[in-house]
């Protein structure tokens, strides 16, 4: 259950499975019985609890829930928000069925603000979910504050009230939410920054919308957008087989900078052969050659002269991806490596300071990638933290949801974009994403992003794709920094990749 949907794709569904005979009421049914259930968990055998019902069908769960809950012997009051006579469809529906189980509604105001929390033990958010369209005021916001404030566990239903559900922006107060249960397939919101954090831990409801529904509504908006998972990627990436030759698993090239600056060319070239690149070199410029040489084992070195040297380098076609950019330097002589690298056949992954070379000139690189040919064409990577993403991009793609951010840059440069941080996301220009969720606060340390570059460097010279590449390699980061643990530097990184594909392909036999 990798897909995300977007809000707006799941109200599709959910009318779908409505078209397709399945009553409203019942997904609401179904969908109130997964969060009482959520809430008889975290309350153990008694205790109060505390709806707060908004007034749409978000509300309309809380109500189902509320009246679960009572039945099984929870005391319960319900605060809803505005005036019960303005219920309607299954939201109003629910609320009768709630009031013929003999519990009634308080209408959330001033003067019931002093019941939140009250003596809750757990306080079900029924406010706002997929319908939020607008930042949260008045005594709704208030209560909100009083949540967050009081310490006591809340369960969210479908979303934390406050977050959009497609961007994981707070639009306004946002409830903080130990748990959250939400229906059929994971939100946007749930991943991306800060909806990842205010939606604490996510569990998915089958609440009887059928697969079928999943096909005609999943990437039906600006694309299709999953979870950053080994199932979205894994078929792509096989274990090398036993007749196989390292030379079938690519020849990978990392740029590196000059003399003072190479570490971050080594890093990434050690992650490349940790990747699985069949064979690594280093291309040096001649002055820092020595120094590259001194440190490097299995990876191999080779040196060039500017960018008519690298052109030279780069005949040998073997040579199928490239790295450029950690340590490269900003300016003319990175660029023109830059567009040396893209004018080839091969994979390129461009990073850091390679990014920045092209700064307010996102159309000069776009130029060079609509030229390229051969079966490679559409694979390059660039892989920038929001920093470079608005030097490359402009400030204009800064305001927008990074999910949206990252398939803008990738529409405007026609290549996959790795828009790095907590929540990274990649982004083809098909209008494909996927966000990512398994990275450890701990992997932002100097010398990580270049070890990410090489990773994916490493899957490019295998075979896989831009965007199954990226993918790949994002995930494989964090989850080698998760293994690493904390306090990890970069070099940590290496040995714990290792271990990171030993389970993987385990899992994947
Ligand atoms: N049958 C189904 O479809 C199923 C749906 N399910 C559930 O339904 C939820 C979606 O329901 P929904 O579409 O009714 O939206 P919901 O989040 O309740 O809010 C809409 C209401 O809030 C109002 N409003 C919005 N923002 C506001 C603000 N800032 N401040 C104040 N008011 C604001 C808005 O008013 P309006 O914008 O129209 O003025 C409208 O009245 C979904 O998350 C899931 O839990 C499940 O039961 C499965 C079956
Ligand atoms: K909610």
């Amino acid at each position: 259950m990798i897909e995300l949907l977007t809000p707006a794709e799941m109200g599709r569904a959910d009318a779908l499975a409505i078209a397709g005979g399945v009553p409203g009421i019942d997904l609401m049914r179904r969908a109130g019985l997964a969060v009482a259930d959520a809430c008889s968990r975290m309350a153990g055998h008694s205790g109060q609890v505390l709806v707060l019902a908004g007034p749409g069908n978000n509300g309309g769960d809380g109500f189902v829930a509320a009246k679960v809950l009572r039945q099984r012997g929870y005391r319960v009051e319900v605060l809803l928000l505005g005036d019960p006579g303005r219920l309607s469809g299954d939201a109003a529906l629910a609320f009768s069925e709630m009031q013929a189980a003999r519990l009634t509604a308080g209408i959330l105001s001033q003067d019931t603000l002093d019941r939140v929390p009250g003596q809750a033990s757990v306080v079900i958010d029924a406010l706002f979910g997929a319908g939020l369209s607008r930042p949260i005021e008045g005594v709704a916001g208030e209560a909100i504050d009083r949540v967050n404030g009081s310490g006591v566990p809340v369960l969210a239903v479908d979303l934390p009230s406050g977050v959009n559900g497609a961007s994981g922006e707070a639009m306004g107060p946002a409830i903080r939410a130990s748990r959250t249960v939400t229906f059929f397939r994971l939100k946007p919101g749930h991943l991306l920054l800060p909806g990842r954090q205010l939606a604490g831990r996510v569990e998915i409801a089958d609440i009887g919308i059928p697969a079928s529904a999943l096909d005609e509504v999943h990437g039906s908006e600006a694309g299709k957008t999953w979870r950053n998972d080994p199932a979205l990627w894994g078929p792509a990436f096989r274990p090398p087989c036993l007749d196989g030759h390292k030379y079938a698993r690519g020849h990978a090239v990392v740029v590196s900078g000059p003399a003072l600056s190479t570490g971050a060319a080594r890093l990434a070239a050690g992650a490349a052969l940790r990747a699985g690149a069949g064979l690594v070199t280093v291309a040096t410029p001649p002055s820092a050659a020595l120094v590259n040489a001194s440190h490097l084992t299995a990876v191999m070195v080779r040196s060039f002269r500017g960018s008519g040297g690298l052109a030279e380098m780069l005949a040998d076609r073997r040579l199928n991806a490239i790295a450029l950019g950690p340590g490269a330097g900003v300016g003319d002589e990175t660029r023109a490596l830059a567009l040396t690298c893209l004018a080839g056949e091969r994979a390129v992954l461009l990073d850091a300071d390679a990014i920045t070379s092209f700064t307010a000139e996102v159309e000069a690189l776009a130029g060079a990638l609509s030229r390229r040919t051969g079966a490679r064409a559409a694979d390059v990577v660039l892989t920038p933290h929001d920093g470079e993403f608005a030097r490359l991009f402009g400030e204009s793609a800064v305001g927008a949801s990074r999910l949206a951010r990252a398939r803008a840059g990738a529409q405007a440069s026609g290549a996959v974009v790795v828009l790095k941080g907590a929540d990274t996301v990649v982004a083809a220009p098909d209008g494909r994403a996927a966000v990512n969720d398994n990275a450890p606060a701990w992997l932002a340390t100097a010398g990580s992003g270049d070890v990410l570059s090489g990773i994916v460097t490493g899957l490019l010279a295998q075979g896989l794709d831009g965007f199954d590449a990226a993918c790949a390699g994002v995930w494989l980061h964090g989850r080698a920094g998760a293994l690493a643990g904390p306090a990890l530097t970069a070099e940590d990184l290496e040995p714990a990749l290792r271990q990171a594909l030993a389970e993987f392909f385990s899992r994947a036999g």
